[in-house]
């Protein structure tokens, strides 16, 4: 189906009748030119080349052969670009080099770019607890993850992730047990799943949230975020306002990516 993108009169020729000239875009093409999020870091960066000049010359030369594998992979994915974006891994890689975490969870696995990538910084015989509602979209990454050596690391959870950190805290011995948490599930639920994360990651254990400034929407007046954004804009603003009044983490909420918010257990 064809949108009207603009318009314009035009005189052919001297004398004759003027005649309305309409420009036609594919609808979907419309769509994604209404809606800036096609466009990597749009807001959140000052340009898509500065976004591109960072991938370039800092993110892709240096991003191990597995995720890249996987990358590319996710990408003929209909769903692809809400994969956790490759500069918001390599700062994710740095903070579990420093961290060296053994015990880590996450919310949100999709392909297993994150997974993969926390698997591949954690020693042999670390574990992560994966959460996602979908095993078929954690099966799309899995043979790299198994060509990669790490599978023996994952115990991956098909479920919502609420009721499994529920369970997780009925058992007193995991409260304070994990050394790291990634959080890319569903945002409405960011504020209840940091409830419960914040009793299971112990003292000086990093949570790190992902997508925390959605593409940027977060500053913008409501009215001028496009519908099917809203939710998430509307939930990112309520979790970063919680963080900010929460004084058991210490946090910086970055630009990295879209936005992540890493925080630090303090008490
Ligand atoms: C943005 S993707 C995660 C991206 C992933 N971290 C990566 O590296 O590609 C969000 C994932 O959360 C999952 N999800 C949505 N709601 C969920 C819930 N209530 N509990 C657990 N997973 C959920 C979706 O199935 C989807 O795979
Ligand atoms: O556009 C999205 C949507 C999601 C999303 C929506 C609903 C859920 O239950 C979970 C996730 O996540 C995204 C994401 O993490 C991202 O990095 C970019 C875009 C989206």
């Amino acid at each position: 189906m064809k949108c009207i993108l603009g318009s314009f009169l035009s005189y052919p020729l001297k004398g004759t009748a003027p005649y309305i000239v309409l420009i036609l875009v594919d609808c979907r093409e419309m769509e994604s030119i209404k809606d800036p999020s096609i466009y990597r870091n749009p807001v959140i960066l000052q340009s898509e080349d500065l976004a591109n000049y960072i991938l370039e010359t800092s993110v892709y030369p240096r991003e191990p052969e597995p995720l890249k594998e996987l990358r590319e992979a996710t990408s003929n994915h209909p769903w692809g670009f809400i994969a956790t974006l490759p500069e918001a891994g390599q700062l994710m890689t740095l903070l579990l080099k420093l961290l060296n975490p053994k015990k880590t969870i996450e919310l949100g696995v999709f392909t297993g770019y994150s997974l993969l990538l926390t698997a591949l910084n954690i020693p042999d015989d670390g574990k992560i607890t994966a959460i996602d509602i979908d095993r078929k979209t954690y099966e799309v990454g899995l043979p790299v993850i198994k060509k990669a050596g790490v599978e023996h690391k994952i115990n991956f959870i098909e479920s919502p992730a609420l009721p499994i950190l529920d369970k997780l805290l009925e058992d007193p011995a995991n409260e304070g047990s994990f050394d790291f948490a990634f959080i890319d599930a569903d945002k409405e639920n960011y504020v209840n799943y940091h409830e419960r994360l914040i009793k299971l990651v112990k003292v000086g254990g990093l949570l790190v949230y992902d997508n925390t400034l959605w593409g940027g929407t977060v500053s913008w007046p409501e009215d001028k975020v496009p519908p099917n954004k809203r939710s998430g804009r509307n939930a990112a603003i309520e979790f970063n306002k919680k963080i900010t009044k929460d004084s058991r983490v210490e946090f910086a909420l970055t630009s990295v990516g879209d936005g992540l918010n890493i925080c630090r257990r303090v008490a």
